[in-house]
């Protein structure tokens, strides 16, 4: 208390005296230690490492990643089969406090809750960031990605599922996920048809504007992906992150944890082409072996999912052959990447909504108190607008993400473009557009992309996968954000966007400045400069019957031609689906709870 005193007497040399002093300092010291409710009565699982590391115990399954996947499915299996002894390894740690608190979701980009990989350099895209590499964020820890991402739940669009049947994989339709999909809704509380919305005028100006277009709002309506605009719904409670390993982790107790704990290889016996175990290295540098007596699962995600079934053998050959891996199963895996790319374009607005210092500061004391107000949601950033550019009909090509910058913005806008790796002369051009204008960030991106990309392993296989991304290698997805741009040039017509002044604004590329503002050329050079992901890679060990010779694991996720091993984790999706891929991730490991608990009975071993 006097410690506090002194710091407070220093900053305002007022007089403390009697019971007012007292009162006050008081509610000052509830106000420093009011961080500390950041952290609620949730404690993670302890880490088992020790024990393992110490004893080498050997389970039933052994789940590789608590990620999105890994932590619903290593916990609602240990539920469902309370008698068997199941591993969860993770790489990283406890998700730090930073990524409790929604507004802040871009703050935990490089940090120590990410992988950040980075694209292979090519000559068509990621040309405006350092190293011509995009980052692409993965998330690293209790949670995985759901600790890190923008925490936006969609559906996708049903369509996205009967192609996941129509490639040759029964069960997977619309029809046979919708329960799964209205259950996880259900559990993370984000069906309530009260549910009101945070306040942000400008989604009343975006619904003007496309509703003057013909098109429809459907906000909280539904969680599908469908053409028109919506507000969606966010995995957060009583104003924090929800991340999946929270919630999932709180019915369970039964899981062992490794913490700090890498998966390098899953061990296959060559002989009769099982999965028996895997080989994990500690953060102490103990390397040791670890039996799976029944299954090993991986839901590393997908780039690391892809890196250690090829560290493990699994193809493909050829590949493997040049690193000098004895290749078990020759496999297509790390190929079929997909992922959804974005275009930011800044447009100028004639509005001010500059918030000063001492108004942020009440806005951050008003969340640590209550939980509520702009710190607990994530501004513009879940408003949606899907549109189908080519054919007009029900199945969109584009989203549109939106982002809201104020006039010379020191706060976010810098730090925020820095995060993504723009190379200083882009983040230059960019701020010099901001001094005069609040920024209304209009991104639209491409659902489905029909460029693919790889993931292969490098000459020392165990460090950082190689990521090539093959943005743009097809030259419809240019031609889509063309049309894409077209459509920001509709709503730049509208009635209010007249009347609020927004207009598309000239980001200075040296490259590309040598061709005419807003012709085709200068958007093709602005695309390969300024698109980049939006940390949606999926596809890399695609599910698929065996005839597919692209397929790595079948619709009950087990690996083509070994036994024992099995994939849950986005790499099964075979095409991308048409909406962020968060909500699908949890319904395929859900799923797969199902598939096993199908397979585990009908061998009578419960
Ligand atoms: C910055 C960002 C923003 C996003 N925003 C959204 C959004 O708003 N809405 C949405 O729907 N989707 C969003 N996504 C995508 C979504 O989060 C992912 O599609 C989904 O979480 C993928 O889940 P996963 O289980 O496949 O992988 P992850 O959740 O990434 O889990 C993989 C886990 O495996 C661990 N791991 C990796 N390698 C090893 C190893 N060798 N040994 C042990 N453990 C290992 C990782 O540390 C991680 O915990 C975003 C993603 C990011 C990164």
């Amino acid at each position: 208390m006097e410690h506090l005193e002194a710091q407070i007497s220093s900053m305002c040399p007022l007089p403390f005296s009697g019971i007012t002093g007292e009162i006050f300092l008081k509610a000052v010291s509830t106000v420093v230690a009011v961080h500390c409710t950041i952290l609620d009565d949730f404690h993670w699982p302890p880490d088992n490492s020790r024990e393992i590391l110490e004893e080498g115990i050997s389970f039933d399954f052994i789940v590789v990643g608590a990620g999105t996947a890994g932590s619903l499915f290593a916990s609602r299996l240990s539920n469902a089969f309370p008698s068997w002894k199941i591993l969860l390894i993770e790489a990283g740690d406890d998700p730090g406090i930073d990524t409790e608190i929604p507004a802040f979701l871009f703050l935990n980009q490089n940090s120590s809750n990410d992988w950040s990989y980075k694209t292979h350099p090519d000559d068509n895209s990621c040309l405006g960031f350092k190293d011509n590499s995009c980052i692409w964020s993965k998330g690293k820890g209790l949670g995985g990605s759901s600790s890190i991402n923008a925490m936006i739940y969609l559906r996708g669009h049903p369509q996205d599922y009967a192609e996941w049947y129509n490639l040759g994989n029964p069960g997977w339709d619309y029809e046979n996920l919708v329960t799964y999909f209205n259950e996880q809704e259900a559990l993370f509380k984000i069906t309530d048809p009260e549910f009101k919305g945070y306040d942000n005028e400008w989604y009343k100006i975006l619904d003007n504007a496309w509703n003057e277009l013909n098109f429809t709002s459907h906000n909280y309506k539904s969680h599908e992906a469908i053409v028109g605009t919506k507000k969606t719904r966010l995995l957060t409670q009583n104003g924090k992150r929800m991340n999946t390993a929270k919630q999932y982790f709180k019915d369970t107790d039964k899981l062992f944890v490794m913490k700090n704990t890498l998966v390098e290889k899953v061990i296959i016996d060559p002989l009769n082409k099982q999965a028996c175990g895997v080989v994990v290295k500690h953060k102490s540098g103990i390397i040791m072996n670890i039996t799976a007596n029944k299954e090993v699962i991986l839901s590393a995600g997908s780039i690391a999912t892809p890196q250690i079934l090829m560290m493990s053998g699994i193809g493909p050959k050829s590949h493997l052959d040049e690193i000098g891996i004895d290749c078990h199963q020759n496999l297509k895996v790390g190929q079929n990447l997909q992922d959804h790319v974005l275009l930011p374009l800044f447009l100028k607005t004639n509005m001010n909504m500059t918030t000063s210092t001492d108004v942020i500061n009440i806005l951050l004391l008003q969340y640590m108190l209550t939980k509520t107000g702009p710190f607990s949601n994530i501004g513009l950033t879940d408003y949606m607008g899907f549109i189908d550019t080519e054919r007009n009909l029900d199945y969109p090509d584009i989203q549109f993400h939106y982002f809201y910058f104020t006039k010379n913005d020191n706060f976010v806008l810098k730090p925020y473009l820095e995060g993504l790796g723009y190379k200083i002369e882009i983040i230059e051009a960019i701020e010099d557009l901001n001094i005069d204008h609040d920024f209304l960030g209009i991104y639209p991106t491409l659902l489905r992309p029909k460029s693919t990309g790889e993931i292969l392993l490098p000459k020392r296989p165990l460090t950082a996968p190689i990521i090539k991304a093959n943005y743009f290698q097809h030259p419809d997805d240019v031609r889509t954000f063309l049309r894409a741009i077209d459509f920001v040039h509709k709503l730049e017509k509208t009635s209010i966007f007249r009347e609020m002044g927004i207009e598309l604004l000239n980001v200075s590329i040296r490259t590309c400045n040598e061709h005419l503002f807003n012709t085709d050329n200068y958007w093709w050079c602005y695309i390969s400069h300024m698109a980049t992901t939006i940390y949606h890679p999926v596809g890399t060990a695609k599910m698929g019957p065996r005839n597919d010779v692209n397929a790595v694991v079948n619709h009950d996720l087990q690996i083509h031609g070994i036994s024992n091993l099995r994939v849950v984790d986005a790499s099964i999706m075979p095409t991308i689906p048409g909406g962020n891929t968060m909500a699908a991730t949890l319904v395929i490991a859900r799923k797969a709870v199902d598939i096993i608990k199908k397979h585990y009975d009908s061998k009578d071993e419960l």
